[in-house]
């Protein structure tokens, strides 16, 4: 399997080249089962939270560990979009992506319960890797559903030129 390496915060993986569209190679980023690479990119992205911060919001499945330990080291909530229905969900937020990044339509799931945590917040989005932007676009339509306000955009890593502003820390190439 033919690998990339990428950094961030002085911590470097040699991740896998995949292909999920014909002719588009891209670094598959992964947090889950990483503890030392997801520290080190919790860390880079600490200083770029506004202090006025009051809750995280973040989407299965890579960036949970991710927003968990930034949550943990800001000492702030975190709520997660699923990507799938769960039969316990009552009157979810339910908001489609047009992203085709990884080659997948997707919808995003918010139980109630938990978009109710967002209202009159200050949130701030947590990604991964933002590409075309279009899984944060859709993350930001859900909390504006939900009644709260985005006080921030931030993913680890920037793939190309995403459709909106997002405060990143490093950069992934498109090969
Ligand atoms: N390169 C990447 N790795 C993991 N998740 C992604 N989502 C979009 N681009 C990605």
């Amino acid at each position: 399997m033919e690998t990339y390496p990428i950094t961030v915060g002085g911590v470097t993986r040699h991740v896998p080249l995949i292909e999920p569209l014909p002719g588009r190679r891209i670094p598959l980023v992964e947090f889950l089962g990483d503890p030392e690479f997801t520290r080190a990119a919790a860390e880079a992205l600490r200083p770029l939270v506004p202090k006025e911060a009051e809750i995280l919001f973040t989407t299965e499945t890579s960036p949970i560990p991710l927003t968990h330990v930034l949550a943990e080291a800001l000492g702030l909530p975190y709520v997660v979009a699923r990507r799938r229905r769960r039969p316990y969900m009552e009157d979810p937020i339910i908001q489609e992506v047009q992203t085709l990044t990884l080659g997948v339509g997707e919808v995003l799931w918010l139980d109630r319960r938990f978009a109710e945590k967002l209202l009159n917040q200050r949130v701030v989005l947590v990604s991964d890797v933002v590409a075309s932007g279009e899984t944060m676009k859709a993350m930001e339509k859900m909390v504006l559903r939900a009644g709260g306000h985005v006080v921030a955009r931030l993913a680890v890593f920037r793939q190309g030129t995403p459709g909106l502003a997002v405060d990143t820390v490093a950069e992934l190439p498109v090969l």
